[in-house]
């Protein structure tokens, strides 16, 4: 999953760049791999400073200094499709025709197709593995065929609807042409989200804001926001500043992904008319339900579970409403390391395991000799419930068991988050007692489908359906023949690049490398870092 947000100042004059980056650190926990801001100045000059790491890794006052425009762009990234190079990291650029630039959250699950489509029908040349990339150069030349000086607003609609027949897949887009204004959308199932908002200034001039999560908006100081619909986009031309918001294709469905709520988004965002918060508290109340049936009643269960542990940090208002739903103790029992980050977005699987250990910490006096229930958000790779149950067996817990608010995921997620290849989820061709063998607890307890569904939808009724197919293999746009095999052998590779260079085997690196045409070095736009 990808975090990011687009600013058109009103003020000619000001700099929109602190203001994206302020907005970025609310989407910080979206992507941790990459980030990155272009701007748009005068002249509509393009000013642009990304790199691999979080922001605080990439930016600093001098480079933030470098980006001049009253608009821009950013992104934060964790890479789905690709690979995590540097020359990977959005947003990225194209300058024929009229300069443009893309921040995408998704996946296109027809990107090997659509590279052929570019290379050999409309010759553009492509020079990285990122399916984001393909979006940004379908859009150029879908802008090309009018074949103008400049476009208009309609032109760039007619160039979008070519976007949308072309792109198949997952797409929460901003973009920016140069000089001409910003530029959002999103695909036809309205999986990933966005949200476009003004801000009204203090000399009546308003300012216009999108991002992937309303907490970014709210953060910024705007008093309105929407949800960009299924298939809708948006322009808002610099010379105007009014939001033209178009129908580009029929929804197909509105179906947002259900993960966003259960792991992804903050609590304070407001998803498509749905609290992630008011969401998580709901999931507690279905799961404590759950629970009582699986222990048979509710007294039964307070005689085995002494306690509930939430795993920080996500769970932890889901765990918090379950106690109290069933009136039962709640601890925080692991004390989390706050300088670790988001585990189970890292790219690999040993940083993954390693950081879990140092990330929480288990406080031996909530666990001596008690019966814990630990609850977490989600069981992917089990990574972190293996080690969490060690953990609470070594400060002395009696049983442990495990609850889960998602039902198990036994498949792929082919939309933009890289749960990880099938064979690698805990789940995958295991019963629910056979998981809690593989994770060492007495018991795991998960979500049922239903239940998580209902949790999510009862704050808005008009979304009756999500993209679950983590946990069905059912997707609502259907798999392209050959795309998973496609996403296996990128994760593949990606892992032994990794290995190459933990093992410093530059050679072995150098030829996979080389072999692969993977690009190490951003020949983008002028980089205002010195950032190497
Ligand atoms: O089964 P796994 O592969 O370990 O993945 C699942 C875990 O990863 C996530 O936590 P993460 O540490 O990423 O973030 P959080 O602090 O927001 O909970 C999620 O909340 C689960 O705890
Ligand atoms: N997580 C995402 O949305 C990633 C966007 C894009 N597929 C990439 O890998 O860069
Ligand atoms: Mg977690």
């Amino acid at each position: 999953m990808c975090g990011i947000c687009g600013i058109l100042l009103a003020d000619q004059c000001a700099n929109a760049a602190p203001q994206i980056l302020e907005a970025l650190h609310f989407l910080q926990h979206r992507g941790q791999d990459a980030a990155g801001i272009v701007s748009c100045g005068p002249r509509g000059r393009l000013y642009q400073c990304k790199g691999n790491g979080m922001i605080r890794d990439v930016f600093n006052e001098k480079r933030l200094l470098g980006l001049i425009g009253n608009m821009g762009v950013g992104h934060l990234r964790y890479p789905t499709s690709g690979s995590s190079a540097n020359s990977e990291a959005q947003p990225f650029y194209v300058n024929s025709p009229y300069g443009i630039i893309l921040s995408h959250n998704g996946n296109l699950i027809n990107a090997p197709a659509l590279r052929r489509y570019l290379d050999q029908d409309v010759h553009r040349h492509i020079n990285t593995d990122s399916d984001s990339e393909l979006l940004l150069n379908v859009f150029a030349s879908e802008l090309e065929k009018t074949n103008k000086v400049r476009v208009n607003e309609e032109d760039i609609f007619t160039a979008l609807g070519g976007v949308y027949r072309e792109c198949r897949g997952a797409f929460a887009c901003i973009g920016m042409l140069a000089g001409f204004g910003l530029i959002g959308f999103r695909d036809a199932n309205g999986i990933r989200p966005l949200v476009i908002g003004e801000r009204q200034n203090a000399n009546g001039t308003v300012d216009h804001l999108m991002a992937s999560e309303s907490v970014a908006l709210k953060a910024q100081g705007c008093q309105k926001w929407t949800d960009l619909l299924p298939g809708q986009a948006v322009i808002i031309p610099k010379a105007t500043m009014k939001p033209i918001i178009r129908q580009i294709v029929p929804q197909l469905s509105y179906t947002p992904d259900i993960f966003e709520y259960v792991y992804f988004a903050r609590p304070d965002s407001v998803m498509d008319g749905i609290s992630v918060y008011r969401s998580h508290l709901a999931m507690g109340d279905k799961l404590a339900a759950n629970l009582v049936e699986r222990f048979g009643g509710l007294e039964n269960l307070k005689k085995q579970v002494d306690v509930i542990i939430p795993v920080p940090d996500t769970s932890r208002n889901a765990a918090l409403q379950l106690a109290f739903a069933l009136g039962i103790i709640y601890r925080e029992g692991f004390v989390k390391n706050r300088y670790v980050g988001r585990t189970f977005i890292m790219p690999d699987q040993q940083a993954r395991r390693s950081s879990v250990r140092t990330k929480l910490n288990a406080m031996d006096l909530e666990f001596e000799n008690r019966n814990v229930l630990i609850v977490d958000d989600s069981i992917v790779r089990g990574t972190t419930s293996k080690e969490i149950v060690q953990m609470a067996r070594e400060a002395g817990a009696k049983k442990v068991y495990v609850a889960s608010c998602a039902p198990p995921i036994r498949y792929n997620h082919i939309y933009g988050i890289d749960l990880a290849d099938t064979k690698e989820l805990v789940a995958y061709s295991r019963t629910e007692a056979e998981v809690a063998t593989a994770i060492g607890a007495d018991d795991v307890i998960y979500q049922t489908l239903p239940d998580l569904i209902a949790a999510v939808s009862g704050e808005n009724p008009a979304i009756k359906q999500f993209e679950v197919g983590v946990f069905t293999g059912e997707y609502v746009t259907g798999v392209e023949n050959g795309y998973l095999e496609h996403l296996d052998k990128i994760r593949f590779q990606n892992a032994r690049l990794k290995e190459l260079e933990r093992s410093a085997d530059k050679a072995g690196y150098n030829a996979l490398v080389n072999g692969e045409g993977k690009a190490d070095v951003d020949i983008g736009l002028y980089n205002t870092a010195d950032y190497r």
